[in-house]
């Protein structure tokens, strides 16, 4: 188990894509090290336009929050996806040879605008639980597969920087964190036993889509 909180448990559980995001083959190739760097490199351009993306959609949840510790939770993330998350990418790419200029200008891939546009419109439309069920995979997962893969040994891949960056302490404790807002927002909103209500499928469903978002997004760096 995760320790990410009941919510997500039930959800991931629910989720029949779970398995097509986390062990996807680029993950995989992640671990063993087989990941060619050019798709690779291609992915982390994408990724940077996504975190963007994604930041704006946390600081859209201190928006919609119902209280002011919902608030600094969702700072906190924002927190670490700009200061601590996309500098790995920053780093990376500029170590390859590719300028910030080109992360800013790349175009984003459409399977990239489907899903951080997804998770907006969720904020957008929805309540706080709808963007948080929306942002969830994003968030866990990576921290599930950097823990799994640092756990199966991958000293050795030539990604250990990514694979380190997910499976260190500061990102596991974000995705404790979240998934302990998760579970009381959920409570402070739809009570004790959620999982009887019509609201909670609504939810488990956004949690779904954007899991099959997520394993859609590996692909850009697979595809050429
Ligand atoms: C597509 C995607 N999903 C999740 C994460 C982890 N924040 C990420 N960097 N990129």
């Amino acid at each position: 188990m995760t320790g990410y909180g009941r919510s997500f448990a039930l959800w991931r559980e629910a989720a029949g894509a779970w398995d097509d995001y986390v062990r996807h083959p680029f993950v995989q190739g992640l671990g063993d090290g087989t990941l060619p760097r050019d798709g690779f490199l291609r992915y982390l351009v994408q990724d940077y336009r996504f975190l963007i993306h994604f930041s704006r959609a946390w600081a859209l949840g201190a928006a919609k929050a119902g209280t002011l510790a919902e608030m600094r939770a969702c700072i906190a993330t924002v927190d670490a996806l700009v200061n601590h998350e996309m500098p790995l990418h920053i780093r990376i790419c500029a170590e390859a040879g590719i300028p910030a200029e080109t992360l800013e200008t790349t175009p984003e891939a459409p399977g990239n605008l489907a899903y951080t546009r997804y998770v907006l419109e969720a904020g957008y439309s929805g309540d706080f639980l709808d963007l948080l069920a929306a942002l969830a995979p994003c968030v866990l997962g990576y921290g599930e597969i950097g823990a799994r893969l640092a756990r199966e040994g991958a000293a050795d891949s030539p990604y250990r920087d990514w694979i380190a960056t997910y499976a260190s302490e500061d990102y596991q404790r974000t995705c404790r964190e979240v998934g302990a807002l998760i579970d009381a927002a959920v409570a402070a909103r739809l009570g004790d036993a959620p999982e009887t209500l019509p609201r909670w499928r609504e939810l488990a469903g956004r949690f779904a889509t954007a899991t099959r978002l997520e394993a859609a997004f590996w692909n850009l760096g697979l595809e050429n």
